[in-house]
């Protein structure tokens, strides 16, 4: 199903089991890792000491990549990692394998175990970055590294891509390692990054797990909304300052949501694929969407999760304002992050935005702003989906559904988007709505079984690329 038989694809494959001295191995590797504080704190502020400590530290858990003819390694605007893998198959289109090493600042509060001792406790690893992102990052390395222990030569080029700062943006990473391979004339049949999960619990009444692989991601906006007045003696105020002024701009922005873009989504596939895994009568009603659409729409947008899958969605972010107690605030700015849903464009939404403040004394500053992604192709044509798809059939066997959909957070992948027309944004790991919040929260951890699990898939992924079939039409199972 999906991609054709087995006639040109290598011989036999490596089988995917790992001695226990391995496993051991794996997991030690990922605890150090999680141990080294490569943290993000803002637009220009990185933990250089922690992210150099980084690049010697996976140079000394995984000796074989280094040292591996045919595995061409570079380091990128400082501290991002470049590995090209030279297939012995010049015919075959390269890929690209993503991920990140920084994470976002996690102080200790509220966090059962400290967020940088990579403790394992209950057959979990805890600390920030175990699900964002060093997880992916030290899988990756790790599946390249056992796989050149058993001999292998891929068929198919491939690159590693690992950048420093994706959670500040990625400009000095991605984007310089994009900029590199588009000067170097490279193309690639397709990316994988981070992005969407094997989700559940997300769907009240859906009890089994189902794969989302994310063909598109969110745009973005960070809007400053600035209001200046005269500032003076707090004994005599003016019926309004800028502090109520921009409160007001702000709490009208708040409390009316963008519109809800149901209809013209992906998200309507997604609930179609997933429908015959209902009970009745959800399972009719998810069939008929021509009828229930604005039933459904109105469910999803009740829960704050999915309610981003189905809007541009509105967080107000930061607010500064004011010099002392007893003086009039001169000036009062306010940030506010969207993320523009696939079907509206930036400038729509900056559109709506000017009308709900509909005050001439706001001004509006665009910090940064980019449009949602173009939506990668899915259907039995497309390598990297197919690619995907059966590898969490082989990895994953009882998932049923594997469907395209929205990824709400930004990936580094949209730098790529000059080098690629498929993006999949997937890792291959169980979700839940708590381990969701773990994610930039806290006690976030991944279970020793799982990050066993994502090697796994990696390991068989890399060989599963080697196909130089072309993806064929599935069939539906009877
Ligand atoms: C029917 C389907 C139900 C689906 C429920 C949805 C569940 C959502 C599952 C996973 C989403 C996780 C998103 C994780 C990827 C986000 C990575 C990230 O944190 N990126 C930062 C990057 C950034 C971008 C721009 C400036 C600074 C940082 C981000 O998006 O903020
Ligand atoms: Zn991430
Ligand atoms: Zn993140």
């Amino acid at each position: 199903k999906g991609l054709g038989g087995q006639k040109h694809q290598r011989a036999s494959q490596i089988p995917s089991q790992f001695s226990q001295g391995e496993r051991v191995a794996m997991k030690e590797a990922l605890k150090g890792a999680i141990h080294i504080p490569t943290v993000s704190f803002g637009p220009k502020e990185l933990n250089t000491t922690a992210l150099a400590e980084f690049g010697e530290y996976i140079r000394s858990v995984f000796p074989t990549v280094f040292k591996t003819s045919f595995v061409q390694h570079e380091v990128i605007g400082e501290y991002s990692h470049l590995f090209t893998v030279q297939g012995s198959d010049p015919s075959l289109q390269p890929y690209m394998l993503l991920a990140h090493s920084d994470v976002v600042p996690a102080p200790d509060e509220g966090w059962e175990v400290p967020p940088f001792s990579g403790l394992e406790r209950d057959g979990f690893i805890h600390g920030r970055g175990t699900l964002d992102n060093k997880n992916s990052v030290m899988a990756i390395l790790q599946a390249l590294e056992l796989l050149l222990l058993r001999n292998y030569i891929p068929r198919r080029s491939f690159f590693i891509a690992l950048g420093h700062d994706e959670e500040i943006s990625g400009h000095n990473g991605a984007q310089k390692i994009a900029a590199l391979l588009q000067a170097r004339g490279v193309q690639l049949a397709f990316i994988v990054d981070e992005g969407n999960f094997i989700l559940d619990g997300f769907i009240p009444n859906l009890k089994k797990p189902f794969a989302i692989i994310a063909v598109t991601e969110k745009g973005a906006i960070n809007l400053m909304l600035q209001v200046n007045t005269t500032p003076g003696h707090s004994s005599a105020p003016p019926k309004e300052t800028s502090i109520g002024i921009l409160a007001a701009a702000v709490s009208r922005l708040e409390q009316t949501p963008m519109p809800n873009m149901f209809g013209s989504g992906l998200l309507k596939t997604t609930l179609q694929e997933l429908a015959h895994e209902f009970p009745f009568p959800t399972n009719i009603i998810l069939s008929n969407l021509w009828l229930f659409g604005p039933l459904v729409s109105r469910l999803i947008e009740r829960n704050y999760i999915t309610n981003a899958l189905v809007r541009t969605t509105t967080a107000l972010t930061m607010f500064n304002a004011g010099v002392k107690v007893n003086v009039i605030p001169p000036v009062a700015q306010a940030i506010i992050n969207f993320r523009v849903d696939p079907a509206q464009t930036v400038q729509e939404v900056l559109e709506l935005v000017k009308n709900i403040v509909a005050d001439n004394r706001v001004q509006f500053q665009v910090l940064s702003a980019f449009d949602p992604l173009p939506v990668s192709p899915s259907d039995h044509q497309a390598l990297g989906y197919q690619l995907l798809r059966q590898t969490i059939r082989s990895v994953f066997p009882e998932v049923n559904i594997v469907a395209p959909g929205v990824c709400i957070g930004n990936t580094d992948s949209r730098h790529y988007a000059n080098l690629t027309t498929g993006i999949y944004r997937f890792n291959p790991l169980y979700l839940n709505p708590q381990s969701f919040r773990s994610i930039h929260g806290i006690n976030e951890k991944i279970s020793v079984r799982a990050y066993e699990t994502q090697v796994k898939f990696i390991f068989e992924f890399v060989q599963n690329a080697d196909t130089d079939q072309e993806p064929v039409p599935h069939l539906h199972e009877l």
